[in-house]
């Protein structure tokens, strides 16, 4: 479109009205799949998303939200909260970093551009440094793309290179970190035979060191810190298989949560702190999990935690993680550029709006369905609300979460009649539903049911409309199948629990009094995805969507 001619006013909808307050529930891991036993939400006692499901078929459907649909690179990967919120809030589907990066390092592009070179300059005299999640999953980074760096970086004239790796567990099976490590360190054992000083230096499990998000822990970043820079962790190995394989002998123990540890040489000095002089990355494409490290690392300023000590380091990440603050200034591929996402039209058209979640969910209502932007468009006409999650614990001991505070907030808030669209994320079936504990997760999933019936049930007393939908499936399936659906067993006989989230399509509903009669799922978008509710949910607030989002998802019909 032309700069020129370019408005941010939107068209009015020709048959829908305006004024109607719009209530936006995102059921974070909450797909559809057959009914089993390892179904937790199908096991769950959820009678308001039933009856949404069984009471109005034309306002019920299933949309999709993985692969493509996402923007993600193929159809085997799995939906994460970033890709679908995104979506969600865009409208549009734009290729993902996952992707982005693959073209980066296909092309070679990665190597020309600014952040490489400026990371390079340390290479004749210091170490590269690669620090991120160590797994194939696809949602946070992937070992490949890690695997073409290492490559990519010695041709290019790093000679002595570092990693601290993370282990995963919850994007891919717990147990599976053993396996991506051996795969590391062959490829490390041949740049070392080519003269590269290149070896694992420290590690710990994503969800106990580094990758904690939206700043519910800092304590999580400090022991990697301690770690990665300072070369100091409560256990030390001399080879990372055999610190992996030792930690999760602990019967307690599992990937996501491997106790911090440092890689020493023979005489107990750590081989690859982060000192003066050396070059570090954050290999992650995906933000919210980055942010924390990224400002440990960059900013001068920082009072979080203790760094004891502050290394002058040329520092990049894999993309920039958040283009509000421009962090990191240094960046090897450009992320995708998100722009007049339905949040900026809205507020710029009078639309009022409200978001809310807790902690650990609630850069997803804003930061991501913003386009990965923190801070308000307009914040006379906006206002997020962040509920404290608990802090130090797994969710499956305590599955129920801030489900139902945020369904009074958001209650509270559509009653008081202050705000257009009341948007929230009710975490409870994803964040449980990682743990792979089946019985916490049921609960869970009833939690969010109750939710989502505070909510609907405020709606109807102000005439308002309400849209549920879902950014990804996971709790819908909790154990790992073959070709033909059977669950799979492991060595021992056991199923194999998933942790992670699944390739199902995820259902979306709407309602409420202030719907008009003739407002129904149109039957000609069968393939419609989560970039296709935007157009939906601007209409329902009586306007015309852009006409480069993706189409509505619902048409009006004379009664
Ligand atoms: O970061 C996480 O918790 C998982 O890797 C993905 O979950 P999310 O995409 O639902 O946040
Ligand atoms: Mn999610
Ligand atoms: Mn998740």
């Amino acid at each position: 479109m032309g700069s020129t001619d370019f408005s941010w006013k939107l068209a009015d909808h020709p048959k829908l009205p305006k004024g109607k307050t719009l209530a936006i529930v995102v059921l974070d891991g909450w797909g559809e799949a057959n009914p089993d036993k390892y179904n937790c939400i199908h096991t769950a006692n959820t009678p308001t998303m039933d009856s949404l499901k069984t009471g109005a078929p034309e306002k019920w459907r299933l949309v999709r939200a993985h692969g493509k649909a996402v923007g993600l690179p193929t159809e085997d990967d799995m939906g994460n909260s970033e890709v679908g919120h995104n979506a969600l809030g865009a409208g549009r589907i734009y290729a993902q970093g996952a992707k982005l990066v693959d073209f980066a390092l296909a092309s070679g592009k990665i190597y020309e551009g600014e952040a490489f070179k400026y990371i390079k300059e340390s290479f004749d005299k210091g170490t590269l440094h690669l620090i991120g999640l160590l797994s194939d999953g696809g949602v946070h980074s992937r070992i490949d793309q890690l695997q073409l760096l290492l490559k990519g970086a010695a041709e290019h004239g790093a000679k002595r290179i570092r990693v601290h790796i993370l282990t995963d567990g919850r994007d891919v099976l717990d147990g599976s970190s053993v396996g991506f490590v051996e795969t590391l360190e062959k490829d490390l054992a041949n740049l070392r035979e080519k003269g590269i000083d290149a070896q694992i230096a420290s590690g710990g499990g994503r969800m106990y060191v580094t990758m904690d998000r939206y700043e519910n822990d800092w304590d999580v970043v400090k022991r990697g810190w301690d770690a990665q820079v300072l070369g100091e962790a409560p256990h030390k190995f001399q080879n990372a298989v055999e610190a992996v394989k030792t930690l999760r002998s602990n019967p307690k123990a599992n990937d996501q949560y491997l106790p911090p540890f440092v890689i020493v040489d023979e005489s107990g000095k750590a081989i690859g702190p982060i000192v003066d002089g050396d070059a570090v990355v954050t290999t992650n494409f995906r933000a919210d999990r980055m942010v924390m490290l990224a400002k440990a690392l960059e900013y001068e300023d920082f009072d979080k935690f203790d760094r004891v000590h502050f290394p002058k380091i040329r520092y990049a990440g894999m993309l920039q993680y958040d283009g509000e603050l421009k962090l990191p200034s240094h960046y090897l591929v450009s992320p995708p550029e998100i722009e007049r996402t339905s949040g900026e039209y809205l507020v710029k058209n009078g639309i009022r709006t409200f978001a809310c979640s807790e902690t650990v969910k609630f850069g997803h209502v804003t930061f991501f369905w913003n386009g990965n932007r923190s801070g308000y468009f307009d914040s006379t006409k906006e206002e997020y609300v962040e509920i404290p999650s608990d802090v130090g614990i797994t969710f499956n001991v305590q599955p129920k979460m801030k489900a139902l505070e945020i369904g009074e907030k958001a209650r509270d808030v559509i009653l008081s009649g202050k705000f257009d669209q009341v948007r929230v994320n009710i975490p409870n079936s994803d964040m449980v539903g990682h743990t792979g504990d089946i019985q916490a997760t049921t609960v869970a999933c009833e939690a969010a049911d109750l939710a989502v019936k505070m909510i609907i049930d405020a709606i109807e007393q102000v005439g308002g409309i309400y849209v549920i939908t879902a950014d990804h499936g996971n709790a819908e399936d909790m154990v790992k199948r073959n070709k033909s659906g059977q669950p799979l067993l492991d060595k021992e006989g056991n199923v194999q629990i998933l942790t992670s989230h699944t390739l199902q399509p995820v259902p979306i509903a709407i309602g409420g009094p202030g719907l008009g009669p003739g407002v129904r799922f149109r039957k000609d978008v069968p393939n419609g995805g989560l970039a296709n509710v935007a157009a939906t949910f601007i209409n329902l607030h009586g306007f015309e969507a852009p006409n480069d989002y993706e189409t509505t998802l619902i048409e009006v019909v004379d009664n």
